[in-house]
């Protein structure tokens, strides 16, 4: 299987051309295969780049415990620059099809290559039942801002947010391991989240800028996600910690994230970044 290993902020996958080369025949078992980073490629997941009935390309995401999931901001930028680099669609401006719907991106290239790339994320999903969460905000109706969740004999105000893909989202002094790889687990599959969840924990640096960890649904913790970071930027306006448009550090690298009062979309800047090609054997 011909692959390119691509990543967004260290948010780093294996991206499969399929307009060119041959599609996996099962995506899910290729993407835990692929994703091993001591007997694969290594990777956070597989991402099929594929043709689409109404949009420049389809992206296709699998985290690497071989769960599709319906977005992936990271990833989008690079497919983006993948089909814009490799001319299968060389203009400035693409869209690309996901299961959170058809995203606009706009791209800013050098010398015929994409390096960075400014997504419409389109509209943040905050009714509880869509999310999905049980949680409920102080209405059924409202959204879920920072309400407290009990998890391992410890209290959290978590806010949920869906940019297509299920996020909590939870404001800490520090975040450490012992929360990252301790309670992001644990929220990830906790019942209260029945599609499980991506989780988030955020230092607030001030009212524009935040550090995020994430320990992600299906794939442990990331250097970056997109679509996190996405939900963060909504989430620090729901709750009154930071303006419409904030800098994000994550540990790979920094996004920019505007939740537009205007449209209600939410637009998140950054790189994309081609490591290597190769060819792997499926055993
Ligand atoms: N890394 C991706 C998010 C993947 C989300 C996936 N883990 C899920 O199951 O929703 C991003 O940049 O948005």
């Amino acid at each position: 299987m011909k692959f390119t290993k691509m990543h967004g902020a260290g948010n780093d996958y294996v991206y499969v051309d399929c307009f060119n080369h041959d599609t996996p025949a099962d995506p899910a078992a290729t993407a835990i295969a692929v994703s091993d980073r001591h007997k694969g490629i290594g990777a956070d997941g597989l991402i099929l780049i594929r043709p689409s009935e109404v949009a420049d390309a389809r992206m296709q995401m699998f985290n690497a415990d071989g769960s599709e999931a319906e977005m992936c901001g990271n990833g989008v930028r690079c497919v983006a620059k993948y089909i814009y680099d490799h001319d299968i669609c060389k203009q400035d401006s693409v869209k690309i099809e996901t299961g959170a719907g058809t995203l606009s991106i706009d791209l800013v290239a050098n010398d015929g290559k994409v390096e960075q790339a400014k997504v419409d994320m389109g509209e943040p999903i905050l009714i509880a039942d869509l999310i999905p969460t049980t949680l409920s905000g102080d209405a059924k109706m409202s959204p879920v801002v920072d309400v407290p969740l009990d998890i391992d004999g410890q209290t959290f105000d978590v806010t949920c947010v869906s940019m297509g893909n299920p996020h909590c989202v939870i404001f800490v002094d520090k975040a450490t391991d012992e929360l990252v790889h301790g309670i992001g687990p644990l929220i990830e599959n906790d019942p209260r989240f029945p599609a499980r969840v991506n989780v988030e924990f955020i230092e607030l640096v001030s009212p524009s800028e935040v550090r995020q960890r994430t320990w992600e649904r299906g794939s442990g913790e990331t250097m970056a996600c997109g679509t996190g970071a996405s939900a963060v930027c909504v989430a620090g306006v729901l709750s009154g910690r930071t303006e419409r448009k904030i800098t994000n550090h994550l540990l790979g690298g920094t996004l920019i994230l505007e939740w537009d009062e205007t449209t209600n979309h939410v637009f998140k800047t950054g790189p994309a970044v081609e490591v290597f090609s190769g060819c792997w054997q499926e055993a």
